[in-house]
């Protein structure tokens, strides 16, 4: 949403690129299934994420490699029943485009069985093929950089990426590879806020932080994190908005105020 665009447009791709001119926030949130779609939708979100991350919060596993292509469609066809005003990000499943033609069919199969309107995928500068086909061929994509969980048996854990500078400097190439290769978005997870301000400001397109920093064009966050009903310990960058709230919409009413008034994350949320 953009000064000037009614609230009860649709939010699309070219919307993000206009918040991004802007200078507005974009508040985004993974949802899994059509009663929180619809709760996510209603409370204004402008990005609504069926994130792989449904393996762990849907699923219980440990990790989101094993989430499968029809594990994603279906959760992505119960969160498309809302009909939701906020853009539709599908996630692309591990191993689902290691190669062009994979990532062609799947993100097909994200959009026309999933309803997806943009799918985002794990990688860097060796996804460029796969984002310029897919892009060519109508498919918007949104890639993601710095912590990618696929490859978390490769990382040895969830950690910050991008602290030597060698690693920031090969973040901020692959961020202009994709940009130039043609993504749409680019979203940024769990990397220092100085580096995530830095690659904001040099790609044109818009850039979406979790565990970011606040100088990203937009944040994300896990559904059950905002509800503080995430078994175990939540991300250091995650915050429980229903500490402040009555309700569950409430609480996430109160997270889309947070991010757009700057005032969420802060500090504490931040590398
Ligand atoms: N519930 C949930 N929330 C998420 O944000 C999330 C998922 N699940 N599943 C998929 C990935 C995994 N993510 C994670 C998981 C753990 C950390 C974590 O524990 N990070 C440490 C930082 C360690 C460091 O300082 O390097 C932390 O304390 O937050 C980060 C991202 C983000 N995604
Ligand atoms: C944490 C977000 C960015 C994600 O990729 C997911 O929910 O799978
Ligand atoms: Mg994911």
């Amino acid at each position: 949403m953009y000064a000037g665009e009614s609230r009860k447009r649709p939010v699309t791709v070219a919307s993000l690129a206009r918040m991004k001119a802007a200078g507005e926030p974009i508040a985004c949130l993974t949802a899994y299934d059509y009663s929180f779609a619809a709760l996510t939708d209603a409370a204004g979100m402008d990005v609504i994420l069926v994130g792989d991350s449904l393996g762990m919060t849907m699923q219980g596993r440990e990790t989101t490699l094993p989430v499968t292509m029809e594990d994603i469609i279906y959760h992505a066809r119960c969160v498309a029943a809302a009909r939701p005003r906020a853009l539709l990000m599908v996630d692309m499943p591990f191993m689902s485009h290691s190669t062009v033609d994979d990532a062609l069919r799947n993100g097909a199969r994200l959009m026309k069985e999933g309803n997806a309107q943009i799918i985002k995928l794990e990688g860097g500068r060796e996804q460029t093929e796969a984002v310029s086909r897919l892009t060519g061929a109508g498919v918007p994509v949104c890639a993601h950089l710095g912590l990618q969980p696929q490859s978390v048996h490769k990382l040895g854990g969830y950690r910050v990426q991008g602290r030597e500078a060698d690693d920031a400097e090969a973040m901020v190439a692959d961020a202009r590879a994709l940009a130039d290769a043609g993504a749409d978005a680019i979203l940024l997870e769990c990397v220092p806020a100085a580096l995530a301000a830095r690659v904001t400001r040099e790609v044109d397109v818009p850039v979406i932080g979790i565990g970011a920093g606040a100088d990203t064009d937009g944040q994300i966050l896990v559904l059950q994190d905002i509800l503080g009903i995430t078994p175990g310990k939540t991300p250091k960058f995650s915050h429980n908005f229903m500490a402040e709230a009555d309700t569950i919409q409430g609480a996430v009413e109160a997270y889309v105020q947070a991010v757009r008034d700057h005032r969420f994350p802060s500090a504490e949320h931040s590398f």
